[in-house]
C-alpha cells in the first residue's frame, strides 16, 4: 500500500518551490479509485458523528482528499484563496489526505477560534518540518500543546521576554540601530548629494539578524563581518538559511497529509530543510557547546546574553533546567521567530511610501517634530510617533510575509460558526484574507496608514481583534510583542529619519508585484537613499560604532 501510494503521488508532485506538474490523467484517477475501493476505504465528507455540516469545500477523493488538486495548483495558498473566492465563503474545509484544513478570512470567525474557543485550538500540527527544526518538539512555537510547550513558553516569557529582561537588552538593540544608520550611510557617503543605491531587503534582514545574534550570542558576526558594517559571508549564509527554513515550515508538504509517504521525501522538502538546519547548526552549535563548557569549568559565572541565561537556569534540585538539545533547538526557533516580520514590514512600507511620497513627507515631518534632526530616534520616542507606527501597522495589514498564521490544531470535536470542526483539524487564519477583506477594510489593496489613526487611540502593532494578523492572540499568540514592536518601529523609524528614499535613477516608481510563490516583494527592494541629517551626526556615529 505504501509503495503504490508513493508511485501514484510521484506523478503528481510539484513542489511549492519547484516545477509545476502535469495534468491528472483519467487513467490515474481510475487507478486511485480502484486501489482504494479494493481496500474498502470509507469515503465521507460529512461527519456521521454529527448533525452539523463541515464548512463548504471542494469534494474530496477517498483517502487522498483534495491532494491531487492541491498538487496541480501550486502555490497552495493562492489555490485556497481562489477556491474561497469562487465559493464566496469566509470559512472553508479542504480535506488534504485525512486532515481537515480550515482556512478562515473573516475576523468574527477567527475570534471564535482564537478567543471563544482558544483552548480547543491551541495545539500545532505534527509536520516533518516542525519536528525537524524543533528537534522533535523541544521548543515553543512549533510544538503541540503539552508539558514541553508549557515549560519552554514559561522559560521564554520569564527569562527573555519579560519587561525587565527587555530593558536589560536595550543597549544591544540600540547598538544595532546605530550600526544600521552607519552601514546605510557608508552606501551613500561618497556622494551624499546624489545618494547611493541601497538593497533594502539585505539591510533590513541583517539588522534583524544582528539584533538577535547580539541578544543571544553577544556578537553580531560569526566571522569577520565587513568593514562597512555589512554582513559577511557567514552572516549572509546564516540569514539565508533561516529564511529558507521559514519558507519550508508550513509549505503544504504532501507527507504531512499522507503519513504513509513519510521518509520518501517525494518533493525534496526534507532535503532542503536538513541542508539549511545544518547551516544554522554549523554556526550555533560550536558557540553553544563552548559556552556550556565555560559554565561547567567555572570560567564563566556572569550572564551577558540570552545563551548564558538559558545555560544558567536550574531546576528545583539545582541541576540544569535545559538540556543542550533544548537550548540548541530553542535558539534556532528564536532566530526564526525574530527576523522575518520586522524586515518584511519595513521593506514593503518603504516600497509603498516611495510610490506615495506624500506619506513619506508626513512620516518625516512627524520624526522632525518629535525627535528633531540633531539626534537619532530612540525607543523612548515611540509613544509620540503615531504616524510612523500607523505606516508600520499598515504594512503588517497589507503585506504579511506568510499567507497564513501558524496552523492551530483542534484537540476536540467542536462547532464554530455553526459548522462542525472535527478534532485534529488544522485551522489556518489567513493573514492575507483577513488583512485584505473588503467587508472589513475600504480600498483593501491600498496602502493607507491614515486608516489606523481615525479613532484617536494610540497606534499599536498588535491587533487582538484579528481584523488582520500581526502578533495574533490567545494561548498561542506571540510572546515576543515587545521585542518585535521595538525592532520593527526602530528599524523603520531609523530608515525614514536617516535617509530620503526614492526610486533608483531612471525608474519613476517601485514595482510592487508580489513574488509568485509567496507574499514578499517579487524583487528585493533596491532604492536610492540620501542622508537627510547633518553630516556631523553620521560622522560621529561612524567613528563610534561597534561592529563586533
Ligand atoms: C514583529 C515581529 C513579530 C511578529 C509580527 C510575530 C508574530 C507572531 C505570530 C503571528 C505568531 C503565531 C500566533 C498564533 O499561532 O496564533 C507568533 C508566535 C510566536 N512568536 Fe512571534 N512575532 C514577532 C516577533 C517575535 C519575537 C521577537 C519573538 C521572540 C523570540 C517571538 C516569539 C514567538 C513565539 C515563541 C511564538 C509561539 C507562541 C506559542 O506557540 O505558544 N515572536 N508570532
Amino acid at each position: 500500500m505504501e509503495n503504490s501510494t508513493a508511485i501514484i503521488f510521484s506523478h503528481f508532485l510539484a513542489p511549492e518551490h519547484g516545477t509545476y506538474m502535469t495534468c491528472l490523467t483519467p487513467i490515474l484517477i481510475i487507478i486511485i479509485l480502484v486501489s482504494f475501493q479494493a481496500l474498502n476505504v470509507r469515503c465521507s465528507d460529512k461527519s456521521n458523528r454529527h448533525q452539523l455540516q463541515l464548512p463548504p469545500g471542494p469534494k474530496p477523493w477517498p483517502v487522498i482528499g483534495c491532494l491531487p488538486q492541491m498538487l496541480r495548483n501550486r502555490p497552495t495558498f493562492a489555490w485556497i484563496h481562489q477556491l474561497m473566492k469562487d465559493m464566496n465563503t469566509e470559512i472553508a474545509c479542504i480535506r488534504l489526505g485525512n486532515v481537515h484544513v480550515i482556512p478562515v478570512t473573516c475576523p468574527n470567525i477567527a475570534r471564535e477560534f482564537l478567543k471563544s474557543q482558544d483552548e480547543a485550538f491551541s495545539s500545532r500540527p505534527d509536520f516533518m518540518s516542525n519536528k525537524l527544526v524543533s528537534k522533535r518538539y523541544l521548543t515553543t512555537a512549533l510544538s503541540p500543546s503539552g508539558d514541553q510547550w508549557k515549560k519552554m513558553k514559561k522559560i521564554l516569557v520569564t527569562s527573555f521576554l519579560s519587561p525587565a529582561k527587555h530593558q536589560l537588552f536595550y543597549g544591544k538593540r540600540l547598538e544595532e540601530a546605530d550600526n544600521l544608520v552607519s552601514y546605510l550611510y557608508s552606501q551613500c557617503k561618497n556622494n551624499p548629494e546624489k545618494g547611493g543605491l541601497v538593497n533594502v531587503r539585505l539591510a533590513t534582514r541583517h539588522y534583524c539578524g544582528n539584533v538577535i545574534r547580539k541578544i543571544v550570542f553577544n556578537k553580531r558576526n560569526f566571522g569577520e563581518g565587513m568593514k562597512d558594517g555589512g554582513p559577511g559571508i557567514e552572516e549572509k549564509e546564516h540569514i539565508d538559511a533561516i529564511f529558507t527554513i521559514l519558507s519550508y515550515l508550513f509549505s503544504f508538504c504532501i507527507s504531512d497529509y499522507m503519513p504513509s509517504l513519510i521518509g520518501l521525501d517525494l518533493e525534496g522538502h526534507e532535503k532542503v530543510l536538513k541542508e539549511n538546519t545544518d547551516i544554522v547548526n554549523k554556526y550555533h552549535d560550536p558557540i553553544i557547546e563552548e559556552r556550556i563548557q565555560q559554565w561547567r569549568n567555572g570560567m564563566k559565572d556572569q550572564e551577558e546574553d540570552l545563551l548564558d541565561i538559558l545555560i544558567a537556569l536550574k531546576d528545583d534540585n539545582s541541576n540544569p533546567l535545559l538540556s543542550i538539545e533544548e537550548i540548541k533547538a530553542q535558539i534556532t526557533e528564536i532566530m526564526i521567530a525574530t527576523v522575518d516580520n520586522p524586515s518584511n514590514a519595513a521593506e514593503w512600507a518603504i516600497a509603498e511610501m516611495i510610490n506615495q511620497p506624500e506619506i513619506i513627507k508626513k512620516a518625516v515631518e512627524e520624526l522632525d517634530r518629535v525627535v528633531g534632526r540633531e539626534r537619532l530616534v530612540q525607543e523612548s520616542d515611540f509613544a509620540k510617533l503615531q504616524y510612523v507606527k500607523a505606516c508600520a501597522r499598515e504594512a503588517f495589514r497589507l503585506h504579511p510575509l506568510e499567507p497564513f498564521n501558524i496552523p492551530h490544531v483542534s484537540t476536540v470535536d467542536t462547532t464554530v460558526a455553526n459548522y462542525f470542526i472535527p478534532k485534529g483539524s488544522h485551522v489556518l487564519l489567513s493573514r492575507m484574507g483577513l488583512g485584505r477583506n473588503p467587508k472589513v477594510w475600504d480600498e483593501p489593496h491600498k496602502y493607507k496608514p491614515e486608516r489606523h489613526l481615525s479613532n484617536g487611540d494610540d497606534v499599536e502593532l498588535i491587533e487582538p481583534k484579528l481584523r488582520f494578523i500581526s502578533f495574533s492572540t490567545g494561548r498561542r499568540g506571540c510572546i515576543g510583542v515587545n521585542l518585535g514592536t521595538s525592532m520593527t518601529v526602530m528599524l523603520f523609524a531609523r530608515l525614514l529619519q536617516g535617509f530620503s528614499w526614492s526610486a533608483p535613477l531612471g525608474k519613476s516608481v517601485i514595482d510592487l508585484n508580489e513574488s509568485k510563490t509567496g507574499l514578499a516583494l517579487a524583487q528585493p527592494l533596491v532604492a536610492l537613499a540620501k542622508p537627510r541629517l547633518p553630516q556631523a551626526l553620521y560622522q560621529e556615529l561612524t567613528s563610534s560604532v561597534n561592529y563586533s
